[in-house]
């Protein structure tokens, strides 16, 4: 057997990335287990090397036996086994036909422990039922740990070995050489880096995902093996940093892309309606509900559903959502008859610790089990330098073809004086900045033909604050104010002609909101209802409004930098 392990050793040494690596430690696992078991009677299945944090997943290589068994990542459709792996901190398997675990150094007769059943620790959810109805009949978990013994992902080995239902498989001999393979090999494996593609890769087709750094690159691996997957997807990260759009990209990646992608934000949903939004209710169901209105469940159909801020569900939808997910199925309110089907992708985002919302029993356990089958993290921009540039560049040209300005682009200094920035607001705030830069470039006199942005109007953009802050609005209010008056003094000084900057232009604070609130939703008729205004989105008269918005804010800034050009007398 220890031939397996030489050449797995020989390779790893050789390997460039952790999933070189990987793939050549699951030869030697199965190479080793076919020696044990060369008879008919025994296969492994699938086998799958996950490496993980606590919350979300970094790599995975997975092996399948035989062509026609599902790609991918089988091994990773339940949260549980990672939960499991995480509580008893060593190995166990798992006899799936009789829904019993044990610990593999456990020799005692009634070492057995039932999942499910009153007194047992480990409950019996369907998603844990439906795992366990696969073809395996027997799984084999194995811990991956540093060399300090800290837990860095786990092992599933799957076997289809039917004859040995009930009885302890592999057997003990057979465990402690794949558990020694293991072992051996961790120190290796865990110390190669995470393959990456070379330099920023720009995916210019893909207007969801144009920019792909280095960070993000292992991410999107993964995404893009989770999304031919049926199973909850869990996309979490700082505020602005994608997750809406990389859901919208893992739908249109999945075998429902054809279908619909319905969003339900649950920060725009009264705490109170959060479940009647989800499943939908009939008149009468509700004081209020005085027609039929579909779900989000019932619209994404055939789709996916993308619920982001999770965090905000309340308890009691919490609940709800967990027996949908659970059971693919729901009811709508106030309707009779039966439960209704649930056929939809359920993807889900949040930007908050949702394990310290459990430990603050904020949010449910089980729930959090149920969601986290599929968890990637997303890093802020911050960790993603290497993507600005080509971010800002995607940006000024979308912003310019919107404007059907021709092109545009940065100087060298100007991406560099972009790159130099922190970017708390990730994404989102690095496309204010990039619209407020070519509105202001626009505004100025130009050279025929020089669309060109230089770092001073990048620092201008910069200065006039596209740092989005969720906190009060009286002080920055009140600053804004000072400010313009400020200006209108020091235009009277230079004795320049009224009308530069007069109080009509103060206007710009409503043109102002209006364009940050189509930049935050990305999308004219959303904000323009966010803000009220569903009036002027019925009668289509909202494209008109925001395109004398953009002139309001354009004229402002026009104003404002003659002001500051002109010279003191
Ligand atoms: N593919 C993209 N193309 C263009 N702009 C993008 C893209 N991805 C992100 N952005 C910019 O970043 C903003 C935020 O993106 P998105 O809404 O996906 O982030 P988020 O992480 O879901 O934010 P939040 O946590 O606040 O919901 C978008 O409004 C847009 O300005």
């Amino acid at each position: 057997m220890y031939i397996y392990l030489r050449s797995a050793l020989a390779r790893l040494n050789q390997a460039q990335s952790f999933e070189a690596g990987a793939d050549a430690l699951l030869d030697a696992l199965q190479g080793g287990f076919e020696r044990a078991h060369p008879g008919r009677d025994a296969a492994l299945h699938q086998s799958a090397v996950h490496l993980r944090t606590d919350q979300s997943y970094v790599s995975l290589v997975t092996r399948n036996a035989s062509p026609s068994t599902t790609p991918t990542c089988e091994g990773a459709r339940s949260a549980e086994l990672w939960n499991w792996t995480r509580r008893f901190g060593r190995s166990f398997i798992v006899d799936t036909r009789l829904h019993r675990l044990r610990l593999t150094d456990d020799t005692t007769e009634g070492g057995w422990l039932d999942l499910g059943g009153e007194s047992s620790p480990l409950p019996l959810t369907a998603s844990v039922v439906r795992f366990l109805e696969q073809e395996a009949t027997h799984l084999l978990v194995i811990p991956l740990c540093t060399s300090q013994s800290a837990l860095a992902g786990m092992i599933t080995l799957e076997f289809c070995a039917p004859t040995y239902t009930g009885e302890f498989f592999p057997p003990q001999a057979g465990i402690e050489a794949l558990e020694s393979y293991v072992e051996l090999l961790a120190h290796a494996l865990l110390h190669l880096p995470v393959k990456v593609p070379g330099p920023t890769e720009t995916l210019r087709d893909d207007p969801l995902l144009p920019v792909v750094g280095r960070a993000m690159a292992p991410r999107v691996n993964l995404l893009k093996a989770f999304a031919h997957h049926d199973e909850c997807l869990l996309i979490a990260g700082p505020t602005g940093c994608g997750k809406s759009r990389i859901a919208r990209w893992c739908h249109s990646q999945s075998r429902h892309g054809d279908g619909p992608f319905e969003v339900l934000d649950l920060l725009t949903v009264p705490e109170a309606m959060q479940m009647a939004h989800l499943v939908g209710w009939r008149r009468g169901a509700f004081s209020g509900a005085t027609s039929h209105v579909d779900g989000a469940v019932t619209r994404a159909r055939g789709g996916t559903l993308f619920i982001d801020e999770i965090d905000k569900l309340s308890l009691e939808t919490q609940a709800g959502l967990l027996h949908l997910l659970e059971e693919r199925s729901f009811q709508v309110l106030g309707e009779s008859g039966g439960r209704r089907q649930a056929e939809v992708r359920f993807i889900v985002g949040t930007n908050a610790d949702l394990q310290h919302e459990v430990s603050e029993g904020r949010f449910r356990e089980d729930l959090y089990y149920r969601i986290n089958v599929l968890p990637v993290e997303l890093p802020p921009l911050a960790e993603r330098s290497d993507e600005i540039a080509a971010w800002a560049a995607f940006m000024l040209r979308r912003c310019a073809n919107d404007a059907g300005a021709g092109a545009w682009s940065f100087t060298p200094e100007a991406l560099r004086t972009l790159e130099a920035q922190r970017w708390p607001g990730n994404l989102r705030e690095l496309d204010n900045v990039v619209r407020r830069a070519f509105i202001i470039a626009r505004s100025r006199p130009e050279p025929e033909g020089a669309h060109t942005i230089p770092p001073g109007v990048v620092e201008r953009a910069l200065s006039l604050g596209g740092r989005p802050e969720r906190t009060s609005i009286s002080a920055p209010l009140e600053q804004a104010a000072r400010a313009f008056i400020h200006l209108a003094l020091r235009a009277r000084e230079r004795g320049m002609p009224a009308g530069g900057l007069d109080l009509d232009l103060s206007e710009a604070f409503s043109a102002y909101i209006i364009e940050q609130a189509v930049a935050w939703t990305d999308d004219k008729a959303e904000a323009f209802c966010l803000l009220g205004c569903a009036n002027l989105v019925e009668h289509k008269n909202h494209h008109r409004r925001y395109r004398r918005a953009q002139e309001a804010v354009a004229a402002l800034l026009r104003a404002e930098s003659d002001i500051l050009q002109e010279p003191p007398r």
